[in-house]
């Protein structure tokens, strides 16, 4: 079975929140989205609430049928409460700053390890599943396990950037990182800036893969090419 498309709803909010009303109506997008096909809802809640604000987290959880995948970083306590609160299918930990204008890197699995260990069985204790964002570096990936997590989210942003000029290159680091997660038995998912052109090669190429958290390219080709049409295009992707 091919990897899981969760599609990332940030975006949607962003429109919504531009003219302050409810339209585009992110529930309805969301309860859309699944019945086109998706297998799971991301959102990422950043502290200035951007896009994704702490209230549509809790009206998402009410509807979500598929996998529930909330984004954040937990050294900011208040979305620990909300992960907490929600128990959404897994929580996916990202070190981004609170400024900062989308995630741009992963955890150092090495210096940050205690920190991990300690948030980690936080979240595990209550029975949600961990997944943590990491460059795809196999020391990083080994480190991770030992920091407990379920699974490891690569941080696909150099693929994607590279995937034009050399698409060979490009995979090499995520391949050598996907073996390691395989070795020492954790779970994979990837994501950022993954689109129509670059999915299907991914996911050819890291057979262990079991999702993909996808936003900002899906909901701008839906603006082309209709929501319902795009889920099944990137579901068609992943089926290698
Ligand atoms: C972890 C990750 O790569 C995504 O959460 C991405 O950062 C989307 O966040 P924005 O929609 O705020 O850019
Ligand atoms: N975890 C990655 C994600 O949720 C979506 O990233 P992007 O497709 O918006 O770059």
């Amino acid at each position: 079975m091919g990897a899981k498309l969760s599609v990332n709803i940030n975006k949607i909010a962003t429109l919504r929140n531009s003219r302050g009303g409810n339209n585009p109506d992110l529930i309805k997008a969301a309860m859309d989205i699944e019945r086109f096909g998706a297998e799971g809802i991301t959102v990422h809640p950043r502290p200035d609430e951007r896009h994704i604000r702490y209230a549509d987290v809790r009206e998402l959880k009410k509807i979500v049928s598929t996998e529930f995948n909330i984004e954040g970083n937990p050294q900011e306590d208040s979305f620990v409460q909300l992960v907490l609160e929600q128990q959404p299918t897994q929580v996916t930990l990202v070190p981004d700053s609170r400024d900062q204008l989308t995630s741009n890197h992963g955890w150092d699995t090495l210096r940050e390890a205690e920190y991990l260990k300690s948030i980690i069985a936080v979240f595990r204790e209550k029975g949600i599943r961990v997944s943590i964002f990491v460059d795809p570096v196999a020391e990083l990936v080994r480190a991770a396990k030992d920091c407990g997590t379920d699974r490891i989210e690569l941080y696909t942003e150099a693929y994607a950037h590279n995937y034009h000029s050399n698409k060979e290159t490009a995979i090499k680091d995520y391949i050598t990182a996907a073996q390691a997660a395989a070795e020492v038995g954790l779970g994979l998912n990837a994501g950022h800036d993954l689109d129509l052109h670059n999915l299907k090669y991914f996911a050819e190429h890291i057979p262990n893969l079991q999702e993909v958290s996808i936003g900002h390219a899906l909901i701008s080709d839906a603006l082309y090419l209709g929501l319902q049409n795009t889920v099944q295009l990137y579901k068609r992707q992943l089926a290698v």
